[in-house]
Order: C-alpha cells, then sequence, then structure tokens
C-alpha cells in the first residue's frame, strides 16, 4: 500500500474480505480504491436515505458491486463509531455525498488491526474520491481537514466516543436497548454475532444427493465445509454460487443454518392421510428457499402465496433450478376469499415479515434502515397472519410460525398472545428464540442444531391437541 499512497488518485483497490477483485478497467486492471470509496459511500448514503443496502448496491456499476458491497458492509457494521467520531470533527455534518465519504473514511480507518487499507491510504482515497465528485468536490478540503486531524489523534478521539453505546455497539440506541431487555442474559453476544461477517450455508437437496456425497464433490472441488443441522453444510470459504458442484442441477442451494429448520420442524409431526399427499401451505413464500426445502424432505402439493410479484417471481426460479414445483400464487396471505379452494392445509408454514433483526450479521443495513416503531407494526402484521391462517389447517395439522428476528415482540410475545385467545391451539416442542451465533460449535444449542446460524423465531402450534396426527 505504500505504493498508492505515493499515487494519490490511482491507489489500486486490493480485495477487502470476501470481495472478489472487480476489473472495470479492463483485464488485470483493478480499480481504483477511490473508485469503491465512492460506490460504497453512495450506498452508506442510500441507506442513511431508507434505501436498503442491496437496492443501493443494484444501482452500483457491476464491475465495483462486490468491491463496494464489501467496504460498505464493513462501514455498516462501524456506523455508530464513525458517526459518533465525525460528530467530534464536525458538529454540523456537511452535505450528504460528502457526509457519507467521510463517515465511510472513519468507519473503514478507525480500528488499524481491522482496516482494509492502511489508514493514511483510506484517507488519501477517500479526499480523492470527494474530489473527483462533482457532489462533494466543494467540501473536498473541509473532508481533507476532518480526516487530518483524525489521523493526527486517533486514539485520543476514539476514546472520547468509547462511553457513547451506539459507538461501543455499532448500534443504534433504542436497538441494543430492545435487544438488552428481550434478552438480559444474551445481548451481548447477540449484537456482537449481529457485527461478523456469516459463512456461506448450503442445503443439500437429499433428493439428488446425499451430503455426504455431496461433500466429498465439494472436497474434490477443493472445497473445505463441515456439517450443519440435517441437510446444511457450512463452506469455509464463500464462493460464487456457479463454482458450487450441481448449482445447476439443483443438487444444492444457499440457506443460512437456522432457516434449514423451518422444513423439518414443519414435517416432523405430519403424515400423510392415506390415499392423498400432504396439502401444504407456505403462506410468505418468496424467494421460495423453504417451499423448496419442504418439496425436497416430502411429497407434497404445496400452495406458495406471496404478495410481492417481483418476489414471487423467485420462487419459480428456485423451483424450477431444483426441479420442484408448487402452486405459486400472488395474493395476500391474509385474504384466503382470493385464493383459497377451501380445502383446508395438514401443514401451514408462516415465514412472517419481520424486522430481519436476526439476520442482521448478512444485511448490516437493517439496524440503521429500521424504527422502532416498525416492530410493532410488524407484529400486528404478524398476529393479523397468524389469525387468518390458522382456521385454514386442517384438525390434528400443523402450523410453524416464524420470523428472522430477535425481537420478543415478533417471537414469543407474539405466541403467547396467539395461544391465550385459540383455545384450541397448543404449543409442540420447539428451538423458540434461536439467537444468532457465530464461529465453531462453543454453545451450540443442542444436538443436530446448527452451531453457525443467523438469529431466528421458531413455535409449532398443533391444532385440536397434541399428536392428533402423529408421524
Ligand atoms: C421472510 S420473507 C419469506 C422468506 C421465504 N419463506 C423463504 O424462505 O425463502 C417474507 C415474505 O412475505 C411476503 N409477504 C409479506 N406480507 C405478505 C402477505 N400479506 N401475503 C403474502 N406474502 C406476504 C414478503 O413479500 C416476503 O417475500
Amino acid at each position: 500500500m505504500a505504493e498508492a499512497a505515493k499515487r494519490p488518485g490511482r491507489a489500486p483497490a486490493r480485495p477487502v474480505p470476501a470481495a472478489p477483485q472487480a476489473q472495470p478497467g479492463g483485464p488485470g486492471q483493478a480499480p481504483p480504491l477511490w473508485r469503491l470509496l465512492q460506490a460504497a459511500a453512495g450506498v452508506l448514503a442510500a441507506v442513511k436515505g431508507g434505501q436498503s443496502a442491496t437496492a443501493a448496491l443494484a444501482g452500483v456499476e457491476a464491475g465495483l458491486r462486490p468491491g463496494a458491497q464489501a467496504l460498505a458492509s464493513q462501514a455498516l457494521r462501524r456506523l455508530g463509531r464513525a458517526e459518533a467520531l465525525r460528530r467530534l470533527l464536525a458538529q454540523r455534518p456537511p452535505p450528504p455525498h460528502a457526509d457519507a465519504l467521510l463517515v465511510l473514511a472513519l468507519a473503514l480507518a478507525w480500528d488499524a488491526t481491522e482496516a482494509p487499507y492502511e489508514p493514511f491510504t483510506l484517507v488519501d482515497q477517500a479526499v480523492e474520491a470527494a474530489k473527483r465528485d462533482p457532489r462533494a468536490k466543494p467540501q473536498s478540503g473541509f473532508v481533507n481537514a476532518c480526516l487530518r486531524r483524525f489521523l493526527r489523534e486517533r486514539d485520543a478521539l476514539v476514546a472520547a466516543t468509547e462511553a457513547n453505546p451506539e459507538a461501543r455497539w455499532n448500534y443504534p440506541r433504542w436497538w441494543l436497548e430492545r435487544v438488552r431487555a428481550d434478552h438480559p442474559q444474551q445481548w451481548e453476544s447477540v449484537l456482537t454475532a449481529g457485527r461478523t461477517q456469516p459463512p456461506m450455508s448450503l442445503r443439500v437437496n437429499t433428493r439428488r444427493i446425499s451430503r455426504d456425497a455431496y461433500l466429498a464433490r465439494l472436497q474434490d472441488a477443493g472445497m473445505a465445509a463441515r456439517p450443519t443441522g440435517g441437510q446444511g453444510l457450512v463452506l469455509s470459504r464463500p464462493c460464487p454460487v456457479q463454482a458450487l458442484p450441481g448449482w445447476n442441477e439443483g443438487w444444492v442451494s444457499v440457506q443460512d443454518a437456522a432457516a434449514q429448520l423451518a422444513a423439518p420442524l414443519l414435517l416432523g409431526e405430519l403424515a400423510a392421510p392415506p390415499g392423498r399427499p400432504l396439502r401444504l401451505l407456505d403462506a410468505c413464500a418468496a424467494p421460495g428457499g423453504k417451499t423448496a426445502h419442504l418439496l425436497e424432505l416430502a411429497d407434497a402439493q404445496v400452495t406458495a402465496i406471496e404478495l410481492d410479484p417481483a418476489r414471487a417471481a423467485r420462487i419459480g426460479d428456485t423451483l424450477g433450478r431444483m426441479g420442484l414445483s408448487a402452486r405459486v400464487v400472488v395474493a395476500d396471505a391474509g385474504r384466503p376469499q382470493d385464493w383459497w379452494d377451501g380445502q383446508p392445509f395438514d401443514g401451514i408454514l408462516l415465514d412472517a415479515p419481520c424486522t430481519a433483526s436476526g439476520i442482521v450479521r448478512r444485511h448490516p443495513d437493517v439496524p440503521w434502515l429500521r424504527r422502532e416503531r416498525d416492530i410493532a407494526q410488524l407484529a400486528a402484521t404478524q398476529a393479523r397472519l397468524l389469525a387468518q391462517m390458522w382456521p385454514l389447517l386442517a384438525p390434528g395439522g400443523r402450523l410453524v410460525y416464524c420470523t428472522c428476528s430477535v425481537f420478543r415482540a415478533e417471537g414469543q410475545a407474539q405466541v403467547e398472545t396467539f395461544l391465550a385467545h385459540n383455545k384450541e391451539a397448543s404449543a409442540r416442542p420447539a428451538p423458540g428464540h434461536l439467537l444468532p451465533h457465530s464461529g465453531d460449535s462453543d454453545n451450540a444449542p443442542g444436538d443436530n442444531q446448527p452451531s453457525d446460524h443467523d438469529g431466528f423465531f421458531y413455535a409449532l402450534l398443533a391444532r385440536g391437541g397434541h399428536g392428533a396426527r402423529p408421524a
């Protein structure tokens, strides 16, 4: 990086963790770092403006996207600290584009041990990025002054932010207080796990190949992996999906280990009635990961409902690659009069829309996009959907209610309220709040449970008492 620092404006972009080298300038030529910083700052500015990082990245030039994504993700995991530092350096923030570059550089450079580039290179290139962006150019001198002061006084400035919980934990204050209230024993590990880089987890389509056989294929391809849960594998290093053996043939899907618990939980207490396959409903189905898992494990007739037409199209893509089929309907699951034929379902999966507070490690923009009031609003939607799905369940049937949230209002509290008002519903054994966990098998939740997974909530509800339809 010393070479890069001598030539401001042309520092080659060294790939940051998990970011493939981008080469928009032609074969063998890496983009200059200032261009990646501009693109990543654009993502930060979009998130601050309320747009998801995924949507913002879709607008980034393809050759810059992997590097910009890696830098933006790393910065979002350090945004609380970076904003606290910026407040010390500039009482009034500069206009949004300059501010995004300033905050991005602080987020990436404040901890030299984790910085993807030498801090002085990041500062140098952030200033270059400001000079080359007409929207930030008028403030480039200001950005330069703030960042040079930051380099000179870094230790003192960082120490001055240490008492600020947002800087210390890198979450909005309401978020960390909510996690602490909901999980008084585990709140620190929940918050810490949310700031880690998640592994790439796979689900083997055991209709096509056994997990052991697939593991051997991976090893033949030089890819290390370890088993997780019933059908899962965790790759030691992420890779493009096209590099996975049998990807086009539908041997495998990408799915977090916690999400892989839904289908076995629903099917575990269900047996097909004599003379017909199981009738299953996946009430909130896109992009179809759990729909496919249900069909991989059971010979079932699955109805997949999805409100968003663009997302519904992805269910067809998912199932098509796996060679599976379901009845996919674009509709509001909560309006069964629009799509239900009146025949009760043996099993219902309600993977309800939620705050996504359990998948922060995969979507580090989520804490910065959400507002505290979203929890109550989403909990109301979940309660409505749960109440509307319940009458569609056959007596003796099972309903899995799940969310990828760590908040109790979207999990345990939701289900307790439902059970209190539905006397024919009873709770069956289920994981409950599965808190996010990164790393090895320490503190794994139990036998055959994943050890590195996102946060999820699972409840299994039986209609008409325990074991009405034993598997
Ligand atoms: C958590 S995601 C589902 C993920 C999916 N089960 C999977 O595993 O791939 C929730 C989905 O529910 C959809 N959704 C939200 N409200 C809905 C409604 N009233 N009816 C049907 N789908 C809805 C959202 O568009 C979103 O795609």
